[in-house]
């Protein structure tokens, strides 16, 4: 599996190569986004082996590699003669970063790093690509300048020779295992024994070591954190992506199949006219389009930060890291949970290989854990909304993505509720700024009794969590009603077209609601008609896109060899498909299966013996 992922990613990378050339030269790299999603999975659907070389290993290069390293090394990785990883995580710690054991020792007298990797759990383990497929990698390593700890570094480690592909001595690397998912990866294990580089490997954009073993600390030291950012980034765009293409699946599926008819003596309907099937299927359509627009705005903001960073501007570093997790990990939580709840409105069926939502939900579930483990984010916005809470105490503005906690610090009370759009989404928002209150009372009495940061962070960690989850949910919310209500381009949409994203927008904010209704019911009193109404608008809305479920679908424009489905083929012909996926079965070739000489017969045969025996 892995050497075929491999021929399919040098295609595909090709191809795209290609594509940038012709459609975008020189522009933004809209390359490492293609890599990163559709135009891939349906290429390789165990999973593209050179998507961390081209999404962390070419980047990481670029960004945190001086112009001259750069040159050196990352002229070449973009070019694809070489291919690296990003080996970061060890077989010891992941979340942890202080915590990794790798080590780099410089070596004044010969101006080199000496690497090691000095116990099984300093191993590095899971990068992507490392086991078979790459030849370099981005080595992180705690940095020690005369036996004395100076934090983490990047160090460029080349580990297989170029012609042979040979490890080269001082490298024990190899394959993880079989995992539940994207088992065309590699992902892979890397142990060095004194394995010297020299110390320009070492990517000293940011921070250096100078000849004589004098060390230049980084002005931020988050900046190394960067390359993790732009993947989650691109996870937000990913995970969208995987639940569209599941949506699209489910969608065709449920206007191809027929079953229990809804009036006594009426034909069968399809089955998305009844209501708890389009309750199951188009809030999932309608989250995918929300979680695109949110992943693009991401993008924006990610790639306006870069540019600041590389004029050493760090200031916008804050908020894109804490925009970057919660949409990270909204992301990755939402479209996971989503694609399993398509999966299972499509019946037995959807439980076919053939079906395909199954790959599509074990390419969309790691997300939830590499990059960042989705419960130790939100904990980090957490802490970011503590620090932002103590801001809006000491009167001082916040970061625009968070004004809105500003807004909400100042109100008394709920206005009036009147159930519009404006009333829905300030609701979550109120709802997220009262449990951020909740959080920091908690979170500050526990500093305020002397607990250390890192404990109160720890014991208030459930009302962290909830106020993140909250504050990720606004942030969506606010954009899609930005998008939708108050878009420059709003004026050129054709009034059919704007009612279609208003219907969108109203199933969005009313789903989120009663999502969240008891964490709004915590902070605004709502009686039982105003929630009521809000029940019938749901009904009415899930009937009123029922017409549009399929055009807003075929929209995404998956072609179906993407899809990959017998459910979801844009011609309709489900169980032809089916059949034709089920003949191709290895166990079809032959009437009687060779199991049935070798273990059934003898198996049948020993009960009916035995059974004439009981009788005598
Ligand atoms: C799309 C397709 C992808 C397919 C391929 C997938 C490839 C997968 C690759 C990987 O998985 S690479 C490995 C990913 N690993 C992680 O993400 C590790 C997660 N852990 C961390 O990020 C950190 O350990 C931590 C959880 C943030 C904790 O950091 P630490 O304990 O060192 O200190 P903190 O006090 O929490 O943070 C210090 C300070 O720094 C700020 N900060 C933290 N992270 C970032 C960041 N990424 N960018 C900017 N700033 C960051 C944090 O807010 C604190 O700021 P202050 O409070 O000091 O102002
Ligand atoms: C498919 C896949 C691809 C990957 N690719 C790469 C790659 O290319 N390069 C790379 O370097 N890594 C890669 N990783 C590794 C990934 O980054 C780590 O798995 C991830 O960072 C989580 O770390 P961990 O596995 O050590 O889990 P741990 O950090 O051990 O987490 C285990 C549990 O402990 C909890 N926990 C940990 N710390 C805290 C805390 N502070 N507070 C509360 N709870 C906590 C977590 O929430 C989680 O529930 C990949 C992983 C996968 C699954």
């Amino acid at each position: 599996m892995a050497s075929m992922s491999v021929k399919h990613a040098i295609a595909a990378a090709k191809k795209l190569r290609s594509l940038q050339e012709r459609f975008n030269p020189g522009g933004s790299d809209i390359y490492p986004a293609l890599m990163g999603d559709e135009a891939i999975t349906a290429l390789i659907p165990s999973g593209n082996p050179l998507s961390v070389h081209i999404l962390m290993f070419t980047r990481a290069l670029r960004e945190q590699g001086t112009d001259e390293q750069y040159e050196k090394f990352g002229r070449r990785a973009d070019n694809n003669e070489i291919i690296g990883t990003f080996a970061q995580t060890e077989l010891g710690h992941g979340t942890y970063l202080r915590g990794l054991e790798a080590r780099a020792d410089y070596d004044r007298g010969t101006e080199e790093f000496v690497l090691n990797t000095p116990k099984l759990s300093s191993y590095k383990w899971w990068p992507g690509g490392l086991g078979q497929t790459c030849n370099y990698c981005i080595f992180v390593a705690q940095l020690y300048i005369d036996n004395e700890a100076k934090g983490m570094a990047m160090f460029v480690v080349q580990i297989r020779d170029e012609e042979t592909h040979m490890p080269l001595p001082g490298v024990h690397v190899g394959e993880i295992g079989k995992k539940m998912g994207l088992n065309g990866v590699n992902n892979g294990f890397l142990g060095l024994k004194d394995y010297r580089v020299p110390r320009l490997n070492m990517l000293m954009r940011h921070q250096q070591v100078l000849p004589d073993g004098r060390f230049v600390k980084s002005p931020v030291s988050q900046v190394s954190y960067f390359p993790m950012v732009f993947v989650r980034c691109m996870v937000a765009r990913q995970n969208s992506n995987y639940l569209a293409q599941a949506a699209t699946i489910a969608t065709r599926y449920s206007v191809i199949r027929r079953q229990s008819p809804i009036e006594e003596g009426q034909p069968e309907p399809k089955i998305l006219e009844h209501l708890t099937q389009q309750m199951k299927v188009i809030p999932e359509i309608v989250t995918a389009v929300v979680y695109r627009l949110a992943a693009a705005n991401l993008q924006n903001m990610y790639n306006e930060t870069a540019e600041a960073v590389y004029r050493k501007d760090f200031s916008r570093l804050p908020e894109l890291h804490a925009l970057a997790c919660i949409l990270k990990v909204a992301t990755s939580y939402d479209s996971t949970y989503g694609i399993e709840r398509l999966r299972q409105a499509c019946g037995g069926h959807g439980y076919l290989t053939a079906g395909n939502l199954g790959n599509i939900f074990a390419m969309a579930a790691p997300a939830c854990t590499y990059e960042g483990e989705n419960s130790v984010l939100y904990l980090q916005v957490g802490k970011i909304l503590m620090k932002n809470w103590s801001q809006v105490l000491a009167g001082r503005e916040l970061m625009p993505s968070m004004a809105y906690i500003s807004e909400c610090s100042k109100m008394t009370s709920f206005p009036q509720w009147t159930g519009s759009w404006e009333c829905l989404l300030k609701a979550i928002q109120y709802a997220c700024v009262g449990s951020i209150r909740l959080a920091f009372q908690s979170y500050n009495a526990r500093v305020q009794s002397a607990q250390s940061q890192t404990a109160a962070v720890n014991y208030s960690g459930l009302e962290l969590t909830k106020a993140a989850e909250l504050h990720g949910r606004s942030y969506v919310a606010g954009n899609f009603y930005q998008q939708i209500v108050n878009s420059p381009n709003k004026h050129q949409r054709s009034p059919q077209f704007q009612k279609v994203l208003e219907n969108m927008l109203e199933l969005h904010l009313i789903q989120i609601f009663f999502r969240h209704l008891g964490d709004i019911l915590r902070f605004i009193r709502i009686t039982e008609d105003e929630i009521s109404a809000l029940q019938r608008r749901l009904e009415e809305v899930l009937k009123e896109l029922r017409p549009d479920a399929v055009a807003i679908t075929d929209a995404f424009d998956f072609n179906d060899k993407i899809l990959s489905s017998a459910l979801g083929c844009y011609d309709g012909n489900v169980y032809e498909r089916l059949f034709e996926a089920a003949l191709k079965h290895p166990l079809n070739r032959k009437s009687v299966p060779d199991f049935f000489e070798a273990h059934l017969k003898p198996f049948m045969k020993e009960n009916a013996d035995n059974a004439k025996k009981s009788k005598l």
